[in-house]
């Protein structure tokens, strides 16, 4: 018998940071939404722990415990008593290290995945509990949709989205740590008063009526700065974009992916293939969102 848990990546459509706090971490603004590049996570009872991991960029992914997917897994049975002796296969399609939370994803993945298999049923709020351990964006892996995460992003309040937003994603040649984002954007920010990190009103608006030149006109991301400052060349891909068409285009989250929002899925095909032929990024995905978070396709 096995479990396998489809989950989906994500862009920052805003991402406001605050002063970094006592704990190191920074409050956030954070409005996420899903979209539609999934892993798959699979699940099967074995001998011992154990994590592979198939894909593009498969060989970036740590298969030791420090995986995100084998830490939900330990955290899952740990709090249940269970032996976590599971076979954890991830499907990968979500960059690594690119700002789309793709390891987020993973550990969202298989903590639903082992719930089903193991029969433990966790309320959602315990799942919940769990992913905030586990980092800031695996809350949000779980829910889906569109969510404002506050606090260090765990925080979530849902949504609404009116529409469906089409998006060019650009991958880079390179990944970029998230903390070493956060710290330049410490480094830039030295000596400046940084206000409380706040969502705009105009984005959520733009969000609950599905209407993508609103949504273009609010979308902001403060750690844009500190990651163009770590990899100067993501300026050429955001304006190769521009320059076809994209109604906005911003670093996803810490980067180095960097997305691009188009009027409908004709504009974003253009997008994509002037991108894909500007020798600026490593290669091109076309999706839409808000995609579903978590789901159980079956075993
Ligand atoms: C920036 C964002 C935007 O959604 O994601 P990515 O673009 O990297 O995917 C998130 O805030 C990343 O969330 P996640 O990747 O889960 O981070 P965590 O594991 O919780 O933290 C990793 C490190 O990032 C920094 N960090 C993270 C979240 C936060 N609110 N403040 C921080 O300063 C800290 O240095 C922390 O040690
Ligand atoms: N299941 C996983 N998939 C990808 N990366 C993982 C996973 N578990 C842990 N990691 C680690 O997390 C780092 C960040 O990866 P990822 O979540 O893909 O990027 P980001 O935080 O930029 O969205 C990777 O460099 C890797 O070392």
């Amino acid at each position: 018998m096995s479990v396998t848990v489809r989950v989906p990546a994500k862009v920052n459509v805003q991402l406001a940071v605050g002063a970094a706090r006592p704990d190191g971490f920074h409050d956030l603004a954070n409005v996420f939404l899903a979209v539609g590049l999934y892993d798959e996570v699979t699940v099967t009872p074995a001998d011992e722990l154990r994590v592979t991991c198939a894909g593009p960029d498969a060989d970036q992914v740590p298969l030791d415990r420090t995986n995100l997917a084998a830490r939900a897994a330990v955290a899952l049975a740990a709090r249940h008593g269970i032996d976590p002796a599971v076979h954890i296969h991830i499907a990968k399609d979500i960059p690594v290290a690119g700002g789309m939370a793709g390891g987020s994803a993973d550990g969202a993945g298989a903590l639903v995945a082992c719930d089903e298999l193991w029969g433990t049923e966790a309320t959602r709020e315990e799942l919940l509990d769990i992913c905030a351990e586990l980092g800031s964006d695996v809350p949000f892996s779980l829910v889906g949709g569109a969510a404002l995460g506050t606090g260090r992003g765990e925080k979530l309040a849902v949504l609404e989205v009116g529409g469906a937003f089409h998006w060019v994603f650009a991958m880079a040649e390179r990944g970029l740590s998230t903390p070493a984002v956060f710290r330049e954007f410490d480094r830039l920010g030295e000596g400046t008063d940084i206000p409380e990190p706040v969502a705009s009103r105009e984005l959520l608006d733009a969000l609950a009526k599905g209407d993508p030149d609103a949504l273009a006109a609010a979308v902001s991301n403060d750690l844009q700065p500190a990651a163009l400052s770590l990899f100067p060349e993501l300026a050429d891909t955001l304006a190769a974009g521009r320059t076809a068409g994209a109604l906005a285009a911003l670093v996803s989250g810490s980067g180095p992916t960097t997305a691009f929002l188009a009027r409908d899925p004709e504009s974003a095909a253009k997008v994509a293939a002037a991108l894909a032929t500007s020798g600026t990024c490593r290669t091109v995905r076309v999706t839409s969102g808000p995609a579903l978070g978590a789901t159980v396709l079956g075993g």
